[in-house]
């Protein structure tokens, strides 16, 4: 309480606090090695609180007397699922890695990067003073660090980025190293570059302190080499240094020291996994690519069948029927012309019946060869139905529509439409036409009535003909 009061007061002159912390000789200690560190290498090495305060400036001198206090009462406390001694060792190698990270892409505050990563996670021995059951179902050393970000977030609608910011705000810190702590739990791409490195350190942290390195390492290490643009070369110079560095630290903060690796067998073994991910990526690329084409091509068949007839590769009845609402719609709203013509092909069961249902589709196929040599963009055409087919002629006079009805019959008498024996099999049609001159129809399916019942007319009439039916007259014709 005496050091925050210190630290609050603007007058506060290193040389006060120093008064005040050298009353704690085992922080003493700690401010002593701090400063005579590689961290804070100096040619002469500080020999009293006094030259260790003044050579770490009043922020690191702050944050580590102010951490120790908290790290001594959780551990005192023993209290919740907080593991510290993991929270700890997260702490220095991030810190750590920060600070080599800096140092590597020559940030000029690679020191207070060091103290910002160290105290990034202080809010959570706070938290853990004032709510010691938080961290009861939280796994505070999970291999993610993400969990437990997420975990206090649901339960406090706030992270310890937030309240270790808070705190360090509270005990007069400054607000670069507030600000540092606030911003030490975003992630790379959404995290303000000024603190990439501690951003960064997190990650390398997690990875450093989880069962088998190389897994969380594969991950990380592209995300490394693109944003600090390092070659795989330098990235292991930097993991090999932070471990040359660790036990000094380890030490100054009574910590055990994390399980050691190989760091250039880590790096290999996380290339190695690196590439089979890659390689794993590009087959299920592959698989996907296989499965889009597969459902294109099913698409484009499942499309087909809604349009078109199997047999005869013709226009189906659905779509004629689409097709025909269109032009009926449209005739109606610009008041054209519009006529139908229904094909029905004479005694086909008899056909069938005697020569066998294969003739008889040979016959349908070779019918609708005929029936396409007449379509076009003003004649369009498909199969209605068994042996029904219907002809739809947008903006067609009479006098039109019953010459294409005739050419139909005149290539129809023409054309032998199959053989058995040698003999060429011939088929008649029944046709009726139906026309729309003058909005005499109130639907598209009235008109196709209409066109359907003068083929019963030509049917009734003794078929092979053409009848025009006129809804408007009294027997239809
Ligand atoms: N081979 C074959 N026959 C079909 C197909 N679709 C319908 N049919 C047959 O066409 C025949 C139509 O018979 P009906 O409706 O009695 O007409 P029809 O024998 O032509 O007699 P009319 O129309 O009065 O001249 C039936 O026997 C159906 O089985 C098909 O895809 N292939």
């Amino acid at each position: 309480m005496q050091v925050i009061a210190l630290a609050r007061m603007p007058e506060t002159s290193l040389h006060d606090l120093a008064r005040y912390l050298e009353r704690d000789p085992a922080l003493t200690t700690r401010l002593l090695s701090l400063a005579n560190s590689v961290f804070h290498s100096h040619t002469q090495a500080a020999e009293n609180c006094r030259e260790a305060v003044s050579r770490l400036g009043i922020d690191a001198t702050l944050s580590v007397a102010l951490g120790f206090g908290l790290a001594r009462q959780c551990t005192r406390g023993g209290m919740s699922g907080l593991n510290v001694e993991h929270l700890w060792q997260r702490a220095l190698v991030s810190a750590l890695a920060s600070h080599r990270l800096a140092m590597q892409v020559g940030h000029a505050e690679a020191g207070s990067l060091f103290t910002i990563a160290l105290l990034q996670d202080i809010g959570m021995l706070a938290l853990d003073v004032v709510a010691p059951e938080l961290y009861g179902d939280i796994p505070t050393d999970a291999d993610d660090h993400a969990i437990v970000i997420e975990g206090e977030r649901q339960r406090l609608g706030c992270d310890h980025a937030l309240v270790g910011a808070w705190l360090a705000g509270q005990w007069g810190l400054s607000e670069r190293l507030v600000d540092g702590i606030a911003n030490s739990h975003a992630t790379l791409e959404e995290g303000h570059a000024e603190y990439h490195c501690v951003i960064a350190s997190s990650l390398i942290a997690d990875a450093w302190l989880s069962d088998n390195p190389a897994i969380p390492f594969a991950d990380l290490v592209p995300t490394l080499l693109h944003h600090f643009n390092l070659d795989t070369a330098e990235l292991s110079t930097l993991i090999a240094t932070l471990q040359d560095e660790l036990p000094s630290l380890t030490q100054l903060f009574e910590i055990t020291q994390p399980p050691g690796f190989d760091a250039q067998q880590i790096l290999l073994e996380a290339k190695r996994l690196l590439h089979t991910q890659n390689q794993r990526l590009s087959e299920t690329l592959l698989k996907q690519h296989q499965e889009l084409e597969y459902l294109r091509n099913r698409h484009e068949l499942l499309d087909y069948r809604i349009r078109f007839d199997t047999l005869t590769g013709l226009y189906n009845r659905a779509y004629l029927e689409e097709l025909l609402n269109k032009h009926f719609l449209l005739a109606k709203r610009t008041h054209t012309s519009l006529a139908v013509i229904f094909i029905d092909l004479d005694h086909f069961k008899q056909l069938n019946d005697r020569y066998g249902h294969r003739l008889g589709d040979e016959v349908l196929e070779n019918f609708a060869g005929l029936l396409r040599g007449l379509l076009n963009e003003n004649v369009l055409g498909g199969r209605y139905g068994g042996e029904e087919f219907l002809l739809i002629l947008p903006a067609a006079s009479t006098s039109l529509a019953k010459h294409i009805a005739e050419t139909m019959s005149q290539r129809l008498a023409e054309t032998s439409l199959a053989q058995v024996d040698g003999e060429p099999i011939h088929v008649t049609a029944s046709i009726g036409i139906a026309h729309m001159s003058k909005n005499e129809f109130e639907n598209a399916h009235d008109l196709i009535h209409s066109a359907d019942q003068g083929m019963y007319l030509a049917k009734r009439q003794g078929r092979a003909r053409i009848s025009h039916f006129d809804p408007t007259a009294e027997n239809g014709q």
